[in-house]
């Protein structure tokens, strides 16, 4: 956020009150090469008049763990540090970063009791990202110049929504033939699993991802400022999404002042969409159980 000016002001609270402060102070020692943002650490308190506020806290997967493995334990601390949010900030648009991000904005909503639109959960944003970046090398152009999506559940049942991958309009696989990079099934293949997979090479490599999601909630949170009306995928709560009820996943979204203020369901094609209603069930039943072991009612 700091390097690309997405806020004015940033405040990192951390049960952690040491970590935080040496954490801002780092950053701030970047500002002056890249934007006037101001950044210091602070309690709850300093969070009054916030915007947007983050939710990163928690723990996060080890090597070899899923994100669903994190799920009671981040329940736990939303319970805690959602209400102190709140009442520091009560007109902040909430965006979750917690992994299993899904499930844990399904809770941020139920403990906030806000307006759905304004519990935003990072969801695919990132996993777009490592598509859009994958074919990007693959067909030799920039990833700003791929136009692709992936929704559904941040995590292992994720769907790449290939039928609507497009460069200059052009259907993926058309433009890659023309760029004379024909695309094979085992190049799509090594994407999917590129894609899907990314987070557990990169933790098994340094312990942990964060550059990839830095600059996802950066955009959110600059799209969310400056009312940008920008499309990306995140997750929000859906009423009813491929015929499952009350779930949350990523579709692409219009971000803006508030939070999100429209919802985009892309043309899918039919394997696409059994995909996506898997990955609905799965997220779904997550969310139903943790409400049940949490004392919170179906
Ligand atoms: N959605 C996404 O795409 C991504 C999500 N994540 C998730 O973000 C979360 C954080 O990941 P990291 O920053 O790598 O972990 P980390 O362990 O470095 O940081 C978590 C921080 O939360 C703080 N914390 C824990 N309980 C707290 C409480 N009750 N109140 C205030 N602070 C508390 C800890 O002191 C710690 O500094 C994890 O759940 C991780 O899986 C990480 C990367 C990408
Ligand atoms: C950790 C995580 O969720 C990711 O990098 O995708």
């Amino acid at each position: 956020m700091v390097m690309t000016g997405a806020a004015n002001e940033v405040v990192l609270v951390d049960a952690n009150e040491a970590l935080a402060q040496a954490q801002a102070q780092d950053i701030a020692h970047a500002v002056p090469f890249a934007s006037a943002t101001a950044v210091r650490a602070g309690s709850y308190a300093a969070l009054e008049g916030a915007g947007v506020v983050v939710l990163s806290a928690g723990v996060a997967q080890k090597p070899g763990e899923t994100r669903l493995d994190l799920l009671e334990r981040n329940a736990r601390v939303f319970s805690a540090i959602i209400p102190a949010v709140l009442a520091a900030a009560p007109d902040a648009v909430l965006l979750i970063a917690t992994n299993p991000v899904d499930v844990m904005t399904q809770i941020a909503a139920r403990i906030s009791g806000l307006p759905r639109h304004r519990v935003i959960g990072s969801g695919t944003v990132l996993d777009t990202a490592r598509f859009r970046a994958l074919l990007a090398d693959r067909l030799g152009v920039t990833p700003k110049s791929v136009h692709a999506h992936v929704v559904g559940e941040h995590g292992d049942s994720e769907v790449l929504l290939w039928s609507v991958a497009a460069v200059a309009g052009v259907p993926v696989e058309r433009a890659a033939a023309q760029l004379g990079r024909p695309l094979t099934a085992e190049d799509r293949a090594a994407i999917d699993e590129g894609v899907r997979r990314a987070a557990y090479r990169i933790i098994a490599g340094k312990g942990h991802t964060a550059y990839g999601i830095g600059g996802g909630l950066a955009r959110l949170v600059a799209a969310i400022a400056g009312d940008e009306r920008m499309v990306t995928t995140c997750a929000m709560l859906n009423d009813t999404v491929v015929g499952v009820p009350e779930v949350v996943l990523s579709l692409p979204r219009v971000i803006g002042a508030g939070g999100v203020l429209d919802t985009i369901l892309p043309d899918l094609a039919p394997e696409e969409e059994s995909a996506l209603r898997r990955s609905a069930e799965i997220l779904k039943e997550a969310a139903d159980g943790v409400e049940r072991r949490m004392g919170w009612g179906a």
